[in-house]
C-alpha cells in the first residue's frame, strides 16, 4: 500500500506516457478498476450520479460511467463546469461514451449514489467559489458518497482543508495520497481502498500493514534462551519520574527482551524493582554513561523517558552514539536540537509534534499539516530515523523510505504512552535483525494495543500502564499472522 505525493504521481504519469502508456489508457484502467471496486458496494436498483470536473479526475468518472452503463447500472453524468476539452483524454473518453450511444448527461444530481470526480491531485487551493458551491450542494444530498482518488477540495499532500467533499469512502488510484493520513483531511476520505491502474509500484513511502508486521516478526526457535537476543540497556526514570522507567521497562519485557538492564536513580530503582523483577539495575547509570561507561555486551540502548534535559545528557548521548554498532533510541529528555553525524546504525528519535517542533524550528501546525514530508526531510538531512508520534505515526529513514503506521487511536493520547513505545522499540531492536523492521513492528504493536483496548473499553479510560498488559494478546495475533505468512 504505497503513498504518492502529487509530484510523484505527475512524474509517474509522465514516465508511463514516455514509455508508451498514455494517460488515456491509464484513465481507461482507472475507470475499469473503479467499476470493479464500486460494483461490489451498490446494486442495479440504485441510481448513480457521477459529478465530473474538466480534468483527468473527471475523465476517470466518465470511464466509470461507461462501465456502469455497459453492465446495466443506472448511471448518469453531471458536468457542472461544462464538458472537458475535446482534445484532452477526458474529452476523448466523453466522445467515446457518446459514440457508444449512451445519453448519460444530466443536470440533475439527485441519486442514491453520488460519485465525486470533480477534482483530484490537480487541485490547488484556494478553491474557486463555483467549485465550492458544487461541493456544498453535493454534501447536502442524502446519498452514499464516493470520491475518486481523493475528495474534491482536499489537496494531495497537506492536511489543511477549507471546504471539501465529505465521502463515505474513497477509491484511491495507484496508491494513497499523503492527505489520507493527515488531519483534518483524513476525515473527508471516509473508508479508503486502493485501485490498481496497471502501473508498477515504485515509491518509497508506504503503509506498514499488519501483513508486513506478520511477515517480518522473527520466529522464536525452541532452542532460544535468555541470551539469544542480547541485552537491552534502558536509561530512564529519575527521583521525580520513576514511573517512566517502569512503563518503558514493562513495554520491553512484554515485547520479548530476554535481558534488560535499567540505568536509573537509586530511588527510582527502589520504587520500580518490585514491579519489574526481571530487570537488573545500574544505579546512576545515566551519570556513569555520561562519564563514558556502559555495561558490557549490550545489544541496544534507549535513553530519555523520565529524564530531564541537563548538562550530562549531551555527554550521555555522545557515549551511546560513539558505539557505531549500537542501535540507540533517543526519547523525551534525550530529544534535543543537535547535529548528528553519519553513523553505521542511525539513531532512532521518537519525537511527538512538540518535540519535533523544538528540534526542527518548524511550527507544530506546519509539521502536522505535512507530517510525512517533515519527518522524511529531517531523517535525510540528519541521517537519523524519525518516529514522529501522533495519529498515524510516521517512521522516516535516512535513505528516503517512509512508513506510515495504520494502528492506534486516541486512547494512546496519554502521558506515559510514549515511554512504553520506547521500551517496545528497545526490545524489538534486540530481537530483530533489521532496524527498519524492528522500528516499524514496534510502532505497529504499540498502536494495536489501543485498537484491542477499544474493542471492550472506552478510549478515555485506557492508561499508559494498560499498554504492556495488552501486549501479550496483540503479540499472539501478530504471531498468528507470522505463521500464516510462512
Ligand atoms: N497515475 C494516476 O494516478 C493517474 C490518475 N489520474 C487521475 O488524474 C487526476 C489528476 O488529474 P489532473 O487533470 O492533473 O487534475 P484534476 O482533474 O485533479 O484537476 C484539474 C481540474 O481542476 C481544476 N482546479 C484546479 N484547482 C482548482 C481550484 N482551486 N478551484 C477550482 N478548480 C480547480 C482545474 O481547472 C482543472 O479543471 C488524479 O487525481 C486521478 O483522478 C489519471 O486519470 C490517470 C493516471
Ligand atoms: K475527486
Amino acid at each position: 500500500m504505497h503513498i504518492y505525493s502529487e509530484k510523484e504521481i505527475r512524474e509517474i504519469d509522465h514516465q508511463a506516457e514516455k514509455n508508451g502508456l498514455p494517460v488515456f489508457t491509464l484513465m481507461e484502467n482507472a475507470g475499469a478498476g473503479l467499476y470493479k471496486a464500486l460494483a461490489g458496494k451498490i446494486s442495479k436498483r440504485q441510481t448513480v450520479c457521477i459529478a465530473a470536473g474538466k480534468g483527468n479526475n473527471g475523465g476517470d468518472g466518465i470511464v466509470l460511467a461507461r462501465y456502469l452503463l455497459i453492465n446495466g447500472y443506472q448511471a448518469s453524468i453531471y458536468l457542472p463546469f461544462g464538458p472537458p476539452d475535446e482534445s484532452s483524454p477526458a474529452g476523448k473518453h466523453l466522445a467515446y461514451l457518446r459514440a457508444c450511444g449512451y445519453n448519460a448527461e444530466t443536470e440533475w444530481l439527485h441519486a442514491d449514489v453520488l460519485v465525486d470526480a470533480l477534482l483530484g491531485t490537480g487541485f490547488h487551493p484556494p478553491l474557486k467559489e463555483e467549485a465550492a458551491g458544487v461541493i456544498r450542494a453535493l454534501n447536502e444530498e442524502k446519498a452514499m458518497k464516493v470520491s475518486i482518488d481523493l475528495p474534491s477540495g482536499i489537496q494531495a499532500d497537506t492536511g489543511t482543508v477549507n471546504e471539501g467533499f465529505e465521502a463515505d469512502f474513497t477509491l484511491c488510484l495507484h496508491g494513497f495520497k499523503p492527505s489520507a493520513f493527515l488531519m483534518p483531511s483524513e476525515r473527508y476520505y471516509g473508508e479508503t481502498e486502493v485501485v490498481d491502474i496497471g502501473l508498477p509500484q515504485t515509491g518509497n513511502k508506504r503503509v506498514w500493514s499488519g501483513e508486513d508486521a506478520g511477515m517480518t516478526l522473527p520466529a522464536i526457535h525452541s532452542t532460544a534462551h535468555k541470551g539469544t537476543f542480547g541485552t537491552g540497556y534502558l536509561l530512564a526514570g529519575s527521583d521525580t519520574m520513576p514511573g517512566s522507567a517502569l512503563l518503558a521497562a514493562k513495554g520491553a519485557i512484554r515485547s520479548g527482551a530476554g535481558k534488560l538492564i535499567i540505568g536509573t536513580s537509586r530511588f527510582a530503582a527502589g520504587a520500580i524493582a518490585g514491579a519489574v523483577p526481571e530487570a537488573t539495575y545500574e544505579i546512576d547509570g545515566f551519570y556513569k554513561t555520561a562519564k563514558g561507561k556502559l555495561p558490557d555486551k549490550i545489544k541496544a540502548a534507549a535513553i530519555g523517558p523520565g529524564l530531564e534535559e541537563e548538562d550530562a545528557m549531551e555527554r550521555c548521548v555522545k557515549t551511546l552514539l560513539a558505539e557505531e554498532d549500537l542501535p540507540v533510541v533517543l526519547d523525551a529528555g534525550a530529544i534535543q536540537k543537535r547535529k548528528y553525524s553519519k553513523r553505521k546504525i542511525p539513531p532512532i528519535l521518537t519525537p511527538h509534534p512538540g518535540e519535533m517542533s523544538r528540534i526542527t524550528g518548524l511550527s507544530i501546525e506546519d509539521i502536522q499539516s505535512r507530517r510525512i514530508e517533515a519527518a522524511g526531510q529531517y531523517a535525510k538531512e540528519q541521517h537519523v530515523i524519525v518516529v514522529l508520534k501522533g495519529r498515524h505515526t510516521v517512521m522516516a529513514f535516512p535513505d528516503g523510505d517512509v512508513y506510515v503506521n495504520p494502528t492506534g487511536n486516541a486512547a494512546l493520547a496519554k502521558g506515559g504512552s510514549g515511554d512504553s513505545l520506547t521500551g517496545i522499540i528497545l526490545a524489538f531492536l534486540c530481537t530483530h535483525s533489521s532496524i527498519k523492521e524492528a522500528v516499524a513492528n514496534a510502532v505497529y504493536l504499540h498502536g494495536s494495543t489501543a485498537d484491542l483496548w477499544v474493542e471492550s473499553g472506552g478510549e478515555r479510560s485506557m492508561a499508559a500502564s494498560d499498554i504492556p498488559e495488552l501486549i501479550p494478546a496483540v503479540m499472539k495475533k501478530l504471531e498468528e499472522k507470522r505463521r500464516r505468512a510462512e
